[in-house]
């Protein structure tokens, strides 16, 4: 698919978190440098481990906190901490994030209809029972679901109830955290194949936060590992999965996504850095099979064809 231009350009994002430690004051590097990028009605996931910094930088994106330094730049803007209160709704109506959870995302004393009327109402969005009847149509999902509570329905309908509400405000950007991770494998495919619908019938760009390779390689056209707060590999989603370049990919190409599936456990192969004292050079070495001494200083990326790896194999 070709891309017309890019919608988010991330520059060298830093963000740091205080946590306290006992008496000690300590800073978690959660985000240490990324570089990204988005292209008008891509889906790029972004995949690591627990803990590597990928919903901190979706929130990031979604305004829900702010990057210490660095440039964010979305939909022809620079983010900055201070926004008008016009233009933050305006952005809010433009960038809209999917949880991971739909069973805590829906009040459950709410019909359906009130969580889906809400943004039109912060919006100033009219036609309101038009624009109802049409998103459900995009969820596919019975009409008849405005009027029900959170409880009669399944785990999957809530999740569209969930998207529904996301694209409701025709955004240009969604941001979905892990939007399957806590559905049936049965469900999962079908939700999946939906946000790559919206995606083809509204050109909107995702950017997709999950565990999963296999979901990754599914619905997205690049794909962007993170490992303790940096990108380590980014480039075609299906290149990626079937020939990882970095170790740390190979590492997650490797572990069984499915546990009843025979295969390498992540935790066997040791833990991820501590954030708060991040490892200088990799930050993979002390887990990598293929660590040599220059990995202790190493902290480059090469450029391969289409693909960026930080790794010192490829110099
Ligand atoms: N609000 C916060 N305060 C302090 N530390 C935080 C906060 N949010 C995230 N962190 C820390 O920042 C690091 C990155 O966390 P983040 O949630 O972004 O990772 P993740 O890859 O999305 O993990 P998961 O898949 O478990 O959600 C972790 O060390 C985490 O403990």
């Amino acid at each position: 698919m070709g891309f017309l231009s890019s919608v988010l350009t991330a520059n060298e994002i830093v963000k740091n978190f205080t946590v306290r430690k006992g008496f000690k004051i300590h800073k978690v590097h959660a985000l240490r440098r990324v570089n990204l990028k988005l292209e008008q009605g891509e889906i790029l996931s972004i995949v690591g481990e627990s803990g590597s910094g990928k919903t901190t930088f979706l929130r990031i994106v979604a305004r829900i906190y702010t990057h210490d330094s660095g440039r964010l730049f979305v939909l022809g803007r620079e983010l900055c901490r201070k926004m008008s209160r016009s233009e933050e709704l305006e952005y809010r109506k433009n960038v809209q994030m999917i949880f991971q959870d739909p069973f805590s995302a829906l009040n459950p004393v709410k019909k359906i209809r009130q969580f889906l009327k809400r943004p039109l109402e912060i919006f100033k969005i009219s036609g309101v029972e038009e624009r109802l009847g049409e998103v459900l149509r995009e969820v596919e999902l019975p009409l008849d679901s405005l009027d029900k509570y959170p409880h009669e329905l399944s785990g999957g309908q809530r999740q569209r109830v969930v998207i529904a509400r996301s694209i409701i405000t025709k955004p240009k950007i969604i941001l979905a955290d892990e939007p399957t991770s806590m559905l049936d494998v049965s469900i999962k495919a079908s939700i999946l194949n939906l946000l790559l619908r919206l995606r083809d019938d509204y050109e909107i760009s995702m950017i997709h936060v999950t565990h999963d390779l296999a979901s990754a390689k599914y619905i997205s056209d690049r794909i962007a590992v993170m490992y303790a707060g940096q990108i380590v590999e980014e480039g075609n989603a299906q290149q990626i999965v079937d020939n990882p370049l970095h170790p740390y990919t190979k590492l997650l190409r490797s572990a069984a996504p499915d546990p009843d599936r025979s295969g390498l456990k992540l935790g066997e192969t040791g833990e991820p850095p501590d954030l708060i004292s991040p490892p200088e050079g990799c930050s993979f070495r002390m887990r990598c099979p293929y660590a040599r001494k220059e990995c202790s200083t190493f902290t480059g990326t090469v450029q391969i064809d289409e693909r960026k790896v930080s790794c010192v194999l490829y110099m």
